[in-house]
């Protein structure tokens, strides 16, 4: 499959908008994607990761956000500060600001800060207000905010509101020493906003020491990740980028495709990966981490069979109420990767059938199916499909076209794999909606050469010994 028929696939869609969905080295269709239109983007705009920064004032929540906008530069993210949802003030408190209190959480406008969010969510472009510090009142003109992939949410009481809280994916606490922030605001208020220093400590001892006591402090529980030092704390913001890296690879592809699920990743798997993926692994590591991985989407996919109620009594004479396997099943192998996978499947599954089906590359652009071996009853039964690589998406459409065409059901057919390339992905999920593809990990993309990056390599070569690498290893001592 040439990125051109990808193309072709994703703009004769009728049911996904792809806007601002980032192909390798495929450009979305509409170059103004930042700007959709209300009623396309209702309803299928993909919805943005939300991180939310909060804590006391001039703790160095604009530093973080910046650094993580900086290193995020090839995502649109968007950066909204709580600030711009700064209450107006009357004539009444004007003529008294100094008794104004700015620190509490009544000085802002939470209801249009959630409506705002509530538009942007939607895929839907925003004015957000520009609020004058000067002039107390946010008569500037508004700024325009589209859609992005990423929304930035920055403010000292953004983790107050419940309501807004929910609306975050992460959230980040920038927690900084009273004393630094109390240096950093007198200099910020007397050098940029040209107040005097009286006025600036009697602002802070009143009012912001206060409401950072009663307000911001108590919210710092909310936070998945509390950085200390703020901006100074470069290990913090590039983990915090990593992860969100991690987060907006597989949150994007899952929330398209209601059938594509994606391994819970913990740091044993992620060892796993780290292993399988080095190209100076042994073949008998590989082969080890390799099995272990997928006995791990093996039991997952598994997880995905229907089932059916069944009652037991326990030695205790107890009644359990549990589920009972579902019984007419068979394992299908894509040769010859995917026979790697079936020990995990029987290992699993007692006395499983297995199936098997060769795919035969010709070329890189055109694959021929050269040979089957089927269980005769196979439209009858559930298939778990056996692969561990889904890159270009050719072998498996084929393999899975082969099921459907000997009368299994599309929404019987579970694909197993250990990575996939996105494009793979697009292209099964949309010629084949019903069937459920279960992944460890979801990968970059694709090099010129159709092979999955980062990827693996080869990995029939790397699991079954066959590489001119280890080949060589053996070859050279002689
Ligand atoms: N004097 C005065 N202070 C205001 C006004 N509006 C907001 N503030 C202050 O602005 C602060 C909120 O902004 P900060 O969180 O410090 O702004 P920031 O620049 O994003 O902070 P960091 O990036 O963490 O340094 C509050 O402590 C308010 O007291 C105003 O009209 N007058
Ligand atoms: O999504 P695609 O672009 O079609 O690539 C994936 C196919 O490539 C691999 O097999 P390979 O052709 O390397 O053969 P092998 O299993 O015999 O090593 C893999 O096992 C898949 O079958
Ligand atoms: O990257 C790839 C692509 C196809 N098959 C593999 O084994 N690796």
């Amino acid at each position: 499959m040439d990125s051109k028929s990808v193309v072709e696939l994703l703009e004769t869609s009728s049911e996904v908008h792809f806007s601002g969905f980032h192909l390798d080295g495929l450009e979305p269709r509409n170059s103004e994607v930042g700007q959709p239109t209300t009623s396309e983007s209702e309803s299928v705009y993909k919805q943005p990761f939300v991180i939310g920064v909060a804590g006391g004032a001039a703790s160095g929540k604009t530093s973080v956000c910046d650094m993580i906008i900086e290193q995020l530069h090839d995502q649109r993210v968007v950066l909204v500060n709580q600030d711009s949802f700064y209450h107006n003030l009357t004539e009444e408190e004007l003529e008294r600001v100094h008794e104004y209190n700015f620190d509490h959480p009544d000085a802002f406008d939470t209801e249009k800060l959630l409506c705002t969010m509530d538009k942007l969510k939607h895929g839907q472009a925003v004015d957000i207000p520009n609020y004058d510090f000067k002039s107390y009142k946010n008569n500037v003109l508004p700024r325009r905010v589209n859609p992005s992939d990423v929304i930035i949410l920055e403010g000292i009481l953004l983790f107050h509101d419940p309501r807004v809280r929910d609306l975050m994916n992460m959230k980040i606490f920038v927690d900084t020493d009273a004393d630094v922030r109390l240096a950093r605001r007198i200099r910020r208020d007397t050098v940029e906003k040209g107040r005097d220093i009286g006025s600036v400590l009697d602002q802070y001892s009143k009012f912001v020491k206060p409401a950072f006591d009663d307000f911001i402090l108590p919210t710092k529980k909310y936070a998945d990740i509390i950085i200390p030092r703020g901006g100074d704390n470069h290990v913090a913001i590039d983990l915090i980028v990593q992860h969100i890296r991690t987060k907006l690879g597989q949150h994007d592809l899952c929330k398209i495709y209601p059938n594509l699920y994606v391994i819970h990743s913990t740091f044993q798997i992620r060892g796993m990966h780290t292993l399988i993926r080095d190209a100076k692994t042994t073949k008998h590591d590989f082969v080890f981490y390799s099995d272990r991985l997928i006995r791990l989407v093996v039991e997952h996919g598994l997880g995905h069979l229907p089932f059916t109620e069944k009652q037991v009594i326990t030695p205790t004479g107890s009644v359990y109420t549990g589920v009972d396997f579902c019984k007419r099943l068979c394992g299908v192998s894509v040769i010859r990767s995917g026979e790697s996978m079936e020990n995990a499947l029987r290992a699993c599954c007692k006395g499983i059938k297995i199936g098997k089906i060769l795919i035969h590359r010709e070329g890189d652009n055109g694959q021929q199916l050269i040979y089957e071996k089927l269980p005769k009853d196979i439209s009858e039964r559930h298939v778990l499909l056996l692969d561990p690589i889904l890159g270009t998406g050719n072998s498996a459409v084929q393999a899975i076209s082969l099921l459907i065409r000997k009368g299994v059901p599309e929404s019987n057919i579970i694909f197993l794999n250990l990575i996939s390339a996105p494009q793979g992905i697009h292209v099964v999920c949309k010629s084949f909606p019903r069937i459920k593809i279960v992944t460890s990990e979801i990968e970059i993309g694709l090099n010129d050469d159709f092979r999955v990056i980062p990827g693996m390599g080869e990995f029939g070569d790397r699991y079954f010994g066959t590489d001119d690498d280890e080949e060589q290893q053996v070859v050279a001592p002689l």
